[in-house]
């Protein structure tokens, strides 16, 4: 099938490259030239584990190309995807104005019947919106071509992201018509595996149903970062807490961990843009309120640690810090935990050595060359005379370290450990003053 990319963020580019590896031919289109001209010459823009060789793979198979070109982007495929961000608006709400001008730009220049399935993350209702804005751009032509909107969120996870579009636990398609539930079965066919993973509703529904796996995800992570809070104060251990109820197969053991907070370009945005989404129908989602403002605190409780055990004023105290990514496998800091540390520890006076496998280039993106923040090449020489190490992201190479080393190099042996890496009675063993999210040290 020839397919449109409209967009090549994260999404984009994966819906793309994923897309021509079963066959397709696709031509992803993007306004930003830089990002493009990268591209062409299969120069991947973001860190994404498997994601470079399927791209390059498919450019040099002639099914994966790249254009800024509306136009042609407009005319290739049968299908055109809108894969462009919707980052929120100053009130929270999803901003469309980017989803909107892709779906103009096709009803000023699409000439035969097209199939537009928004795949981007958007509000109940958009796909309406899509489609006014496209028969609005045809009208002005005087055009009578006939097209369908339909909808097709993305579920795929920043660091595991070429495998879940590959091999998807679902997908989800809203449409109205039948031709378009046929069309989007026969594309999704080679991701299908041994059983039916593609589940058709009508367009509200698959609209909404997005903003509710992320909703709900985030619910789950707020709440046992809750638990934690009182884990601690009471003495209890959040992980075993973890096990006992994850066995429940109606709880199960994913998204369970406590942590200091949960970041990324989805669950804050989307989280406020549901709450946003009620409000405009008077309606009030009360557990997402409480599990946004969870969010907030949690990720000040690695500071509240800090100041715990040095006191309030960090003035001259020196930091290493262990992950700048929002996760593991991906060097995305967009609304990192990592972001407010930082700032925190730099408010109240002291400097950090942070080290991170992929976000290093990020973080010098973000803050430049404040002589506040020093990166290191390597988790251990990030450590060097550090009044202690703080961890905030749960990359593999954190998870076994030489602790001799560390506390060789370390000031003090001392850990912050915002994603409970280790076991406590080890290190109290090793000797090291530990502390971790929701366990008693
Ligand atoms: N990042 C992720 O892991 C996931 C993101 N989503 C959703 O997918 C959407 C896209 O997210 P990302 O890929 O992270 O976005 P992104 O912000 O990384 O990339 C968006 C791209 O769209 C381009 N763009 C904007 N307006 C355009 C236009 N009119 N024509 C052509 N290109 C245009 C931008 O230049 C940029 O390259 C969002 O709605 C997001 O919520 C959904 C699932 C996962
Ligand atoms: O809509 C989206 O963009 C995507 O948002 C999330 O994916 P992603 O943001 O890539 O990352 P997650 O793995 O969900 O992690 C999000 C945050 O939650 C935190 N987290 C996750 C799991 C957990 O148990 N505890 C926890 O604190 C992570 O550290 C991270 O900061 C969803 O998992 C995807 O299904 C969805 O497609």
């Amino acid at each position: 099938m020839q397919i449109s990319v409209i967009g090549t963020g994260y999404v984009g580019l994966v819906t793309g490259a994923c897309l021509a590896e079963v066959g397709n031919d696709v031509l992803c289109m993007d306004l930003d030239a830089h990002k493009i001209n990268r591209l062409k010459q299969g120069d991947i823009p973001i860190y994404e584990p498997g994601l470079d060789d399927i791209v390059k793979r498919n450019i040099a198979a002639g099914r994966l190309r790249f254009t800024t070109d509306v136009v042609e982007s407009a005319s290739h495929g049968a299908i055109q995807f809108i894969a462009v961000g919707t980052p929120p608006d100053e009130d929270g709400s999803a901003d469309m104005q980017y989803v909107i001008a892709a779906a103009r730009a096709i009803g000023q220049s699409m000439q035969e019947y097209k199939v537009i399935v928004d795949k981007s993350t958007v509000p109940v209702g958009t796909a309406e919106k899509v489609r006014a804005a496209i028969q609005e751009e045809l009208s002005k032509r005087g055009s009578k071509l006939k097209f369908n909107v339909a909808s097709n969120p993305e579920f795929l996870k920043e660091g595991a992201a070429v495998d879940d579009f590959m091999r998807p636990d679902r997908i989800v398609v809203g449409v109205d018509d039948e031709r378009t539930a046929n069309l989007m079965r026969a594309l999704y066919a080679p991701f299908q595996r041994n059983h039916e993973r593609l589940i058709v509703m009508d367009i509200k529904s698959a609209e909404l149903t997005k903003y509710a796996a992320n909703a709900m995800l985030a619910t789950r992570i707020s709440f046992m970062n809750e638990l934690a809070m009182l884990a601690e104060k009471m003495g209890a251990d959040i992980e075993q807490v973890r096990h006992g109820i994850g066995s429940d197969p109606r709880i199960g053991y994913h998204f369970l961990y406590a942590g200091c907070g949960y970041g990324g370009s989805c669950f804050p945005k989307d989280v406020q843009a549901l709450q946003r989404t009620a409000n405009e129908c008077g309606r009030e989602l009360k557990i997402l309120g409480a599990v946004e403002a969870a969010n907030e605190s949690q990720k000040k409780v690695l500071i509240a640690k800090i100041a715990a055990r040095f006191g309030n004023d960090l003035t001259g105290r020196h930091f290493a810090l262990w992950g700048l990514a929002f996760k593991p496998n991906t060097d995305d800091m967009r609304d990192a935990p990592s972001r407010v540390l930082i700032k925190d520890l730099w408010e109240r006076g002291a400097t950090v050595t942070a080290y991170d496998p992929a976000a290093m280039h990020e973080a010098r993106r973000i803050f430049g060359n404040d002589p506040r923040l020093m990166v290191a090449d390597s988790s251990m020489a990030a450590l060097e005379d550090a009044d202690a190490l703080v961890i905030v992201t749960e990359w593999k190479a954190f998870r076994s370290p030489d602790f001799a080393a560390m506390k060789s190099k370390l000031k003090a042996p001392i850990i912050f450990d915002g994603r409970n890496l280790y076991e406590p009675r080890d290190l109290r063993a090793e000797g090291i003053e530990y502390f971790p999210i929701g366990r008693s040290a």
